[in-house]
Order: structure tokens, then C-alpha cells, then sequence
């Protein structure tokens, strides 16, 4: 068994220091200390015959070797306790190999592992950069709402002030690129989903349809859908790939969940989940905060942690292997969501943009929305928990708000603008800071639940890549047809599974209407058409605009 007065530990790498390991010490007997999962681990037990353990399963990842030490699997790098007690030290995080005497072979491992993804340099200019974004949070340096001003109006394209031609045009040109396999989507799904408070990724969820179905299962076949359509008018067979943006937090239940349902119809060759990275959070004296005596606390890195991600995960070349040109980033919890919208696609390859981003009339002022504006000529989005009420307040001439391009996460880019932001822009993205409550440990290895926030946390957003766009554009779109986000839990007074769900059926509704459906009651009597389940932001102008844009995705 393994002893917890261990010799040595050391990682390994299956491809070739695993190997050279058998050759150096002749080991024979190699025991996995926890089932193999990953296709990479099952291949390697294979091969190397490792004898698999019985039925205990762990979470850490450590092969067991006969003479008492445990050595673990980590693409490709090799790391031992002194190998990360020199890379804390470097960082000044010796701290975190406090609780090391007490922790058992498995607890350790898991902990090397953690470390063994943090390189030195970067984790002291994280814990750097994270204490100094900590001090000038709570001062007002970093305001940049005396800076804004809103989108110019050429600059927007809308749904709304557009005529059906032009719609059907920019539909028209959509279908075409999708039809030559030209546009993929593109799911940001890294995220906890702390405040809809479920402990499952978002997109499983079922806001309680009649059909039961979840978030995936609508987008996926939404994204069947859209290929239908272009394969009718082109005579072809289309894909529009799914990627699929994860974290560690929502990895594992995704791939599961879509393998479960048989990737909803769609081929799992063109559904392809990679993982964004996790971050330590930071306490306010720069120290790394350990949420178990081996456990590091970590969160994912912000949704503009995707384009790291693309590049640690060959994504970029996929999509050039794929032939692909145009991507269309989405937010996971948009149950109303037009995934690659042919004219959203259409509208940005018609304005020869290279980075676009659809917005809704901001509802209130102080509806938690970011808004589209430009902060010194360079289009940026503020998020709403950075501007200031005031500026949110603020109105032009006519009565409106100055500041009313609400963003809703959906972004255009050409693969050519994602290319130069993995290789020039990623390291000058802006660190995002989120003061927060994160549970650790104490001195003693108890565990604390603080009741003030005490940790730093740092993310990145999508959106501040617009300031590195040649050509930007912003798309406006009717928010009842295409924005109805759920963020929280039922009881909440927006945003919940009771709006999202009342938000599709009300669409469906008006889409039955608009194609000259009749709505019969029990006694099969005709309901007259039903106007009270129109929502808020409503009007007969869009009412009017439903019809245009059924018309327009029919003739399409
Ligand atoms: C930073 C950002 O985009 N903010 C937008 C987001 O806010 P909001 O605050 O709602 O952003 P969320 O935290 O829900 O994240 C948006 C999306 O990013 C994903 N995610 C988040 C964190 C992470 O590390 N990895 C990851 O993939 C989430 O899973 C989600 O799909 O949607 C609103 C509309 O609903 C917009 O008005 C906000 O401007």
C-alpha cells in the first residue's frame, strides 16, 4: 500500500519519460491509483499493462509504483515536491505546501498536480497584478465613465430600422457562407453559474417546457435547424460546427450529458469541448488561498479566457482545417439564442467586419446588461457592474438613454481577427476584478467560511477584444425574439426559469400567429389571437417586424 511517508514523489509523462522510467529502474509491477478515464489512460494501461486498481476510484490522478513511490501523469512534465517547493518559493507562495507532512500519497499527488500547472513567473505577476487591481477597485482611477461615448449610428445595424430586402439580403449572404461550410458557433460555457445556484453546467438545464427540453438540447437543434435551411436553398449538406467552451467545473458533466443524449443528433465529430483555465484566487496580502490543506482555490479565468483557450487547444487550427471563416460566440443561458443567424453572419460579411456584437434596447437603466460604447474612439464594452448609476442614467435629446446598446453576448469574429488576438493581443486583455467570499483554511487546516469578502478573483471578458478590431459593427435586435437570459433562480424578479420559459413559449406563440395559426380551447373554439402574453418591451412596430422576419426566414 502506499505509505504517506513517501520517498519520492516525481510525475511523469505517458509518451516517454514513462518509459524511460521503466527502463532506469527496471520497476515491474505499475499500479493505477485510480480507474482510468480519459481515452489517453485507457490506451496507456493497454500498452503498458498497467494493472488497474480494484474498484476504488479517486479523484487524484498517481500511478503506484512497488517500491513506495508514487509518480502521476501530467502532459508531459515532470515534477517532483522539490521541484514545486522551488516553484513556490520563486512565486513567494511557500504556504501552499504548508499542510505537505500531513497529507496522504493520493492528497499530495493531486496537490502537485495542481501546482504543476502554474508557472512561477506568471503566478507572481498574477498575485502582483491581482493585490494592485484589488487597491484601485475600490478607488475611482479606474472609472472610465467621464471617457464614453455611445456607438455612433452608422455603426449599428438594426433589425428594427431595416427594411425586409435588406434583412433578406443580409439573410441571403448568412446562407451562403454557412452553406460553403464557412461558419461554425462557438459556446462560452466555462462559467459556475454561481447564481442560478444548481450544481450542474448551465445548458443542462430545464426551465420547465412543455417538451422538457434543456438549454443544449434547444441550441443543438437550432443549429440543425439552420443547416436545414441552407442545405434547402443551396442544394448542399452543411455542418456549422459546435464548439463548446468548458472549465474544469463543467467538463466532465458536459461530455457526459452529450454523450447521454446522443449529442442530440448532431455527429460528436463536429461537437468539440475543450477546457478553459483555472486561476488561483488571491487573498489581499498576495497569497494564494487554500480552500483544503491540498486543494488550491481556483476559479476559470473569465470568458476571455477563451482565447488562450483556443490557442492551448489547437482550436484556431480546427477551424482553419475545417475551412471555416466566421465564428459566432454565445453566452450559454440565452434560451431565446440564434445561433449562427444567418443575418447577423450576413450583416457582418456584407460590412466587411472583422468583429461584431449584437445589442437590445437597454430596458432600464439599471438592467444588469453591459453596454456597447467607445471609451477614446476604441469600441469597448462596460460592464454594468463597472459603470457608474449616473452614467447609466444619462439621456440624449430625445428622452432615450445615451448608453442603451445592451450587449447580450453574442459575437462575431473572422477567424483572421482571432488569429491576430491569440498572437498579438491575449497578454494585454484587461484583468477584470471580483472581490469575493472564498472559503479557506486556516493555520490550523480548519476550514473557514468567511462571512466578509477576503479573496481577489481576476477574469478576463470576451468583449475587450473590440479594441483591437479593424472593422467593428454592432447589430441591433428585437430583445423579445432574441434575448431572455437566465440568470437566476426561481423567486428572483427577472431573469429565471419562469421568464425564460414564458419568453420561448410567447415567441412560439407569435411565430404560430404570424404563420396564420389558429388557437382552438378545449371545446376546440377558436381563441382570438391573445395580446397580454406580449411582453413588456412590445410594441405594434414590432409586432409588425415578427412578420417581416418570419417572412424573411421562410423565403430564405
Ligand atoms: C463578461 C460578459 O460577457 N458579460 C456579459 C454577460 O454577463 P453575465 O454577468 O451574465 O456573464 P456570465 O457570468 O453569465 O457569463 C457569460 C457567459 O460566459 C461563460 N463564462 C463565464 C465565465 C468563465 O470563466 N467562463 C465562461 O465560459 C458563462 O458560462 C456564460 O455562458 O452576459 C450579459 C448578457 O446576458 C451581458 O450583458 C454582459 O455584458
Amino acid at each position: 500500500m502506499v505509505s504517506s511517508q513517501m520517498t519520492r514523489v516525481n510525475q511523469i509523462c505517458l509518451d516517454s519519460s514513462f518509459l524511460l522510467f521503466r527502463q532506469l529502474y527496471a520497476t515491474p509491477v505499475i499500479r493505477l491509483l485510480y480507474q482510468p478515464h480519459t481515452d489517453h489512460e485507457l490506451q496507456a494501461v493497454k500498452t503498458h499493462r498497467i494493472r488497474t486498481p480494484p474498484k476504488r476510484v479517486d479523484s487524484t490522478r498517481g500511478l503506484l509504483l512497488d517500491h513506495e513511490c508514487v509518480y502521476f501523469f501530467q502532459k508531459g512534465k515532470i515534477m517532483s515536491f522539490e521541484a514545486a517547493k522551488a516553484r513556490l518559493e520563486t512565486a513567494g507562495q511557500s504556504h501552499v505546501l504548508q499542510f505537505w507532512s500531513e497529507l496522504s500519497a493520493e492528497e499530495s499527488s493531486a496537490l502537485l498536480e495542481e501546482i504543476s500547472q502554474l508557472k512561477p513567473e506568471e503566478l507572481l505577476e498574477h498575485c502582483r497584478a491581482a493585490v494592485e487591481a484589488a487597491s484601485r477597485h475600490s478607488s475611482a482611477d479606474g472609472r472610465l465613465d467621464a471617457r464614453m461615448e455611445p456607438v455612433p449610428p452608422e455603426f449599428i445595424g438594426s433589425v428594427r430600422k431595416s427594411d425586409e430586402e435588406r434583412l433578406k439580403m443580409w439573410g441571403d449572404e448568412g446562407l451562403l457562407q454557412i452553406s460553403q461550410d464557412r461558419v461554425a458557433v462557438l459556446l462560452l460555457a466555462g462559467g459556475q453559474g454561481t447564481r442560478l445556484g444548481v450544481p450542474y453546467p448551465k445548458g443542462m438545464y430545464n426551465v420547465g417546457l412543455p417538451s422538457g427540453k434543456t438549454l443544449y438540447q434547444i441550441q443543438a437543434e437550432h443549429i440543425q435547424k439552420v443547416q436545414e435551411l441552407a442545405n434547402l436553398k443551396h442544394g448542399c449538406r452543411c455542418t456549422i460546427p459546435w464548439y463548446i467552451m468548458t472549465s474544469e467545473f463543467t467538463l466532465g458533466p458536459t461530455e457526459k450529458f452529450f454523450r447521454d443524449n446522443e449529442y442530440f443528433g448532431l455527429c460528436p465529430s463536429n461537437v468539440v469541448m475543450f477546457e478553459q483555465r483555472l486561476i488561483p484566487a488571491v487573498g489581499f496580502d498576495g497569497k494564494i488561498i487554500l480552500e483544503k490543506k491540498n486543494k488550491i482555490a481556483m476559479a476559470p479565468d473569465g470568458n476571455g479566457g477563451l482565447y488562450r483557450a483556443l490557442v492551448d487547444n489547437k482550436i484556431l487550427e480546427d477551424m482553419e482545417r475545417r475551412g471555416l471563416e466566421y465564428l459566432h460566440v454565445y453566452c450559454v443561458d440565452n434560451i431565446l439564442v440564434k445561433m449562427a443567424d444567418p443575418v447577423f453572419i450576413g450583416f457582418c460579411v456584407n460590412k466587411g467586419a472583422d468583429c461584431g456584437a449584437k445589442v437590445v434596447d437597454k430596458a432600464y437603466p439599471s438592467e444588469p446588461v453591459g453596454v456597447v460604447c467607445r471609451v477614446d474612439g476604441l469600441y469597448q464594452v462596460i460592464e454594468y457592474s463597472e459603470i457608474q448609476p449616473e452614467t447609466a442614467e444619462l439621456r440624449g435629446p430625445g428622452g432615450e438613454l445615451l448608453f442603451s446598446a445592451g450587449n447580450i453576448c453574442n459575437h462575431f469574429f473572422t477567424r483572421g481577427f482571432l488569429k491576430e488576438v491569440a498572437e498579438k493581443f491575449e497578454s494585454q486583455l484587461k484583468q477584470h476584478v471580483a472581490i469575493k467570499k472564498v472559503p479557506f483554511v486556516d493555520g490550523e487546516g480548519n476550514l473557514v467560511k468567511p462571512t466578509k469578502p477576503n479573496g481577489i478573483k481576476m477574469e478576463k471578458f470576451v468583449f475587450d477584444v473590440f479594441q483591437f478590431s479593424n472593422k467593428f459593427v454592432a447589430f441591433e435586435v428585437l430583445r423579445e425574439e432574441e434575448f431572455s437570459p437566465l440568470k437566476n433562480a426561481d423567486g428572483a424578479p427577472l431573469d429565471t426559469p419562469t421568464t425564460a420559459r414564458r419568453s420561448l413559449l410567447a415567441q412560439h406563440y407569435r411565430w404560430a400567429l404570424a404563420a396564420g395559426g389558429n388557437f382552438l380551447d378545449e371545446q376546440d373554439k377558436p381563441i382570438p389571437p391573445k395580446h397580454r402574453i406580449k411582453t413588456p418591451q412590445q410594441s405594434a412596430k414590432s409586432l409588425h417586424l415578427y412578420h417581416t422576419l418570419a417572412r424573411v426566414w421562410k423565403s430564405c
